[in-house]
């Protein structure tokens, strides 16, 4: 029978399963004990647009795993018996942006979710994705019986066809959550009573206390500075009572960093006194100088030589002889004995093995006065260095248990997911915000963008998919493209050996471009600021004191980076001189593709974000096109782009939203890429894919594109395209990352061409009369690890040559003072400007309502596409003002 930990309280009416009924027979090796849990949290959204508040009423996050902390008192025993295994049929939705679910066999053992097509699939190993269950952050929604798991790098939405089943999947996989947490806390807790004890722990306290006096002043200054200030709340504050409150009461509870740290420091120095100590011990019963290593050796020795006790060692009786070694060195450290004389020890009654193995060390005869006070010195210090890391331990365990219920809160983390969002989105502040007083730049005011923008907060669960899910919902097993199927990716591996093998081609741009090769200053390290504590310390917070260091940008602006996405123009200048439709569209295909290569370098720094009005030109003679861009609108943010050249037109207007899944942000554009080909009237226009950056609050950031794109020449449906970005395995090597494959059908959906390949490193295409590789990505600069990543074409883009200087007019990114500073390496000069520079934008935003005048783009017009979307045209002005009569005689935005 199994056994829950008593502090899982009855669960919610509302999520109670009923009573499983011995006629469930989708399971097998099912037990019926009656299981309880926690009543979760409700994902509904108290500052979301009321669509999403209603979508999302009937989900809530399962804090199931959240009160297993409290019951880890040293000496508490944990459950540890192994749930049942659980398995079944359950309908798994279609990645992104395919709609409907499939039925998959998911198995459920020992805290790992499996799943496969069948049942036989499983048990020939034949897996379609893992998950460690425990590690998901888990949300239910029981009227549409649906059940998200979402573990950073791999996300699960699943539902059950009946209650029945739904309820039970929910129990088996909350009591396998508790099996695979209290399975890990054992572990942790050996770890813990070996570091606690041991004089193994000197180098380990020595890390800590140096990472500690390392912690550069931002990081520092998040922690301390804060909670005074929370002692008056601001009164932005007012908006998130709830929010505020639980903050408030979590941050006085926490304890400040830096008395946790004087703790170990202490620590550290008693540790050091315990080892002079011993050693002066050790030197005064007549032994040699001796290091830890020795010291570590002889323990081990003593208890190796356990094993066949001594005849005069008659005090071993009644000890198991399998006693480790971590138990003999802690016993070292901490032994009654040892607070009493050894010879006394020897006649008492013997109490524990460690006493046997410290008298080993010491000399039985060498009883000096001295010697025993050092005994009693060695005891008291060693006790003290117990109760230190004891108390330690018991800080960071409550700390980390009100860190955990804060963020399952519902409030903390729709708060948390918008400022994710806004922090990944961008945006700027709003004019009603109030000036920060004493920190340095912010994207503060995106966050109230976030707000009021209703479209834009997905932060749980996106309301169209919901919407979509119900009638997606059937029996049959389908099979989807971006699923990875069998032959999927034997496919790619057949391309990416093409693609390796292909010859390098000579690139048709010259590769030496007269400008720039290196950044003049490498990247800041922004490893040590740490997303999730910046997050954390302003939840509901004056959202105008949200402070993101400029550390996390790199030196260039969203403009310039979509501006990225035309490195490989050559496609393009090759589509337009080919005949063939069917061909012409696997060249316009590998052009939509090559746009993303850039995600396998670029996930540690963000873009700035361009002010309202910041222009962007890219003119280049060396690849024959001249591009602009210009922000257009500032809510919601959307950058505008533009590029002609006599192969091709290329149009765009970005604007996207995020979803926030707990570890991961998906981000989603809409907004249609363009090209034209002049030669043969063709226009091509095409969705993207999703961006997920995973494990966004980590350092284990990664990106990934995933989901279909089609182009279409809505001049002539000869022929269409289809690209799938294949959703990376989460058990994959890195090998199969990244993978993308393609066709090209004809006006009857038959296949004519097919392609494929990684997006990082290359598309080839088979079906051609010629195979051949159709696209690979220049190589990276050695040094990209150095300069953000960047690639030599990224580095050109922010380049201020003497003769561009002249010609650009004053709103070019090119002049924005605080990206060139960022760029300079001057992290702290950029950081004051940035703020300046938004600062300024709102002041003339503010003017702009007294006035009641409304911000009217220059290059760019609102115009609606052929589908009647809202789209940006280029105004076609730019270039002919550029020549005639030159910026410096215009009337220009003055941004900064
Ligand atoms: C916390 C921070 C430092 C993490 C880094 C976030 C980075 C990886 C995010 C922030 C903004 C994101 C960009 C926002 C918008 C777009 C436009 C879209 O059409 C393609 C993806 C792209 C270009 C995103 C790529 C990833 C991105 C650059």
């Amino acid at each position: 029978m199994q056994r829950y930990p008593h502090h899982i309280v009855p669960m919610d009416p509302q999520v109670c399963p009923p009573p499983l009924s011995s006629s469930q027979s989708v399971m097998s090796g099912l037990d019926k004990s009656p299981v309880t849990f926690k009543p979760s949290h409700s994902r509904s959204s108290s500052t979301g647009s009321s669509k999403n508040s209603k979508q999302s009423r009937h989900w809530e996050v399962m804090d199931d795993l959240q009160n297993l902390d409290m019951c880890s008192v040293p000496g508490s025993t944990l459950d540890l018996s192994i749930p049942g295994i659980c398995e079944g049929y359950l309908m798994k939705r279609r990645k992104y942006p395919l709609k409907g679910w499939h039925k998959r066999y998911f198995m459920l053992e020992k805290g790992i979710l499996k799943y496969s097509k069948t049942p036989q699939d499983i048990q020939r190993g034949k897996l379609h994705g893992s998950m460690d269950v425990s590690l998901a952050v888990m949300s239910v929604n029981k009227k549409s019986k649906r059940i998200d798991l979402d573990a950073g790098d791999n996300l699960y939405h699943l539902k059950a066809k009946s209650h029945d089943i739904f309820y039970i999947w929910l129990t088996k996989l909350c009591a396998h959550r508790v099996f695979r947490k209290n399975e890990a806390m054992t572990v942790q807790r050996g770890v813990l009573h070996a570091l606690s004890m041991g004089q193994s722990t000197l180098p380990a306290m020595n890390t800590l206390g140096q990472q500690h006096r390392a912690m550069p002043p931002y990081y520092a200054s998040c922690t301390s500075v804060y909670l005074p200030e929370m002692t008056s709340p601001a009164p932005a504050v007012a908006s998130h009572p709830e929010v505020t409150n639980k903050v408030s009461a979590w941050l006085q509870q926490t304890h400040d960093i830096d008395a946790t740290s004087n703790d170990l420091a202490r620590c550290q120095a008693e540790l050091t006194e315990l080892a002079h100590l011993i050693q002066r011990l050790h030197w005064l019963e007549g032994g040699m100088p001796i290091t830890d290593t020795d010291l570590e050796m002889r323990i081990s020795m003593q208890n190796l030589s356990l094993e066949k006790p001594k005849k005069k060692t008659g005090r071993l009786v009644g000890h198991s002889r399998t006693l480790s070694r971590v138990e003999a060195m802690g016993g070292m450290f901490t032994s009654s004995h040892l607070s009493t004389n050894s010879s006394s020890g020897l006649g008492a009654s013997v109490q524990s093995i460690p006493d046997y193995v410290y008298s080993q060390l010491s000399n039985p005869h060498g009883t000096s006065p001295e010697a025993k006070k050092l005994h009693q010195d060695i005891c008291t210090v060693s006790q003290r260095v117990h109760a230190s890391l004891k108390s330690i331990h018991e800080v960071l365990t409550s700390d980390r248990e009100r860190l955990k219920q804060a963020w399952t809160s519902p409030e903390l983390r729709q708060n948390t997911s918008q400022q994710l969002a806004a922090l990944c989105t961008l945006s700027q502040r709003t004019p009603s915000m109030g000036r920060h007083s004493h920190r340095a730049p912010s994207v503060a005011d995106s966050m109230a963008e976030y707000f009021d923008a209703s479209e834009v907060i997905v932060c749980e669960t996106s309301s169209e998919a919901e919407a979509s899910d119900e009638s997606g919902l059937s029996d049959i097993t389908t099979t989807s493209n971006s699923e990875p199927e069998e032959g999927h990716s034997t496919a790619t591996l057949n391309y990416r050996a093409s693609v390796n093998s292909a010859p390098d081609q000579p690139s048709p741009v010259p590769t030496d471009t007269g400008r720039r090769t290196v950044l003049p200053a490498p990247g800041a390290d922004n490893s040590h600021i740490g997303i999730m504590t910046i997050l954390y310390n302003n939840i509901g917070k004056d959202l105008s004191r949200v402070s993101m260091p400029v550390a996390l940008n790199e030196p260039v602006c969203l403009l310039q980076r979509l501006s990225e996405e035309l490195e490989y123009t050559e496609l393009l200048d090759i589509a337009n001189h080919i005949d063939d439709p069917y061909e012409r569209m696997v060249y316009v295909a590998a052009f939509s593709i090559s746009g993303y290569a850039w995600a396998s370098w670029r996930y540690r720094y963000k873009p700035f974000n361009p002010v309202l009005g910041e222009t962007y030109e890219s003119y280049r003679e060396d690849r024959g096109f001249q591009y602009i861009s210009e922000q257009v609108s500032h809510h919601p943010p959307i950058s505008a782009c533009h590029a002609e050249s006599e192969n091709f037109t290329f149009w765009q207007d970005q604007r996207w939203k995020n979803k926030f899944w707990g570890k991961s942000v998906e981000i989603i554009s809409s907004g249609q890429v363009n090209v034209s080909l002049p030669k043969y009237g063709d226009h091509y226009e095409w969705n993207k894919a999703v961006t997920c950056i995973h494990n966004v609050l980590s350092q284990q950031r990664w990106l990934e594109h995933y989901g279909e794109v089609v182009i279409r020449n809505t001049k002539s449906d000869a022929c269409t395209c289809k690209i799938s970005f294949v959703k990376s395995r989460y058990w994959s090597s890195d090998n199969s990352k990244n993978e993308v494959q393609g066709v090209v059908l004809d006006r009857a959906g038959e296949v004519v061409h097919r392609f494929g390949g990684l997006w990082h490193e290359g598309i080839f295409c088979d079906t051609l009369p010629t195979p051949k590789c159709i696209w690979k990505p220049n190589m990276q600069p050695d040094d990209h690890a150095d300069f953000y990543g960047f690639s030599r074409y990224a580095r050109e883009l922010n380049e201020l040559t003497p003769d561009l200087k002249d010609v650009l007019p004053p709103t070019d990114t090119r002049f924005r003072p605080d990206q060139r500073l960022l760029e300079e390496g001057k992290v702290m000069e950029a950081d004051k400007r940035k703020d300046e520079v938004e600062e300024k934008q709102r002041e003339r935003r503010k003017e702009m309502a007294k006035r009641g005048e409304e911000h009217i783009p220059r290059f760019f017009r609102k115009a609606l596409d052929e589908a009647g979307r809202e789209v940006w045209l280029y105004n076609g002005t730019y270039w002919k003002l550029r020549k005639e009569p030159g910026f410096a005689n215009t009337d220009n935005l003055d941004l900064w």
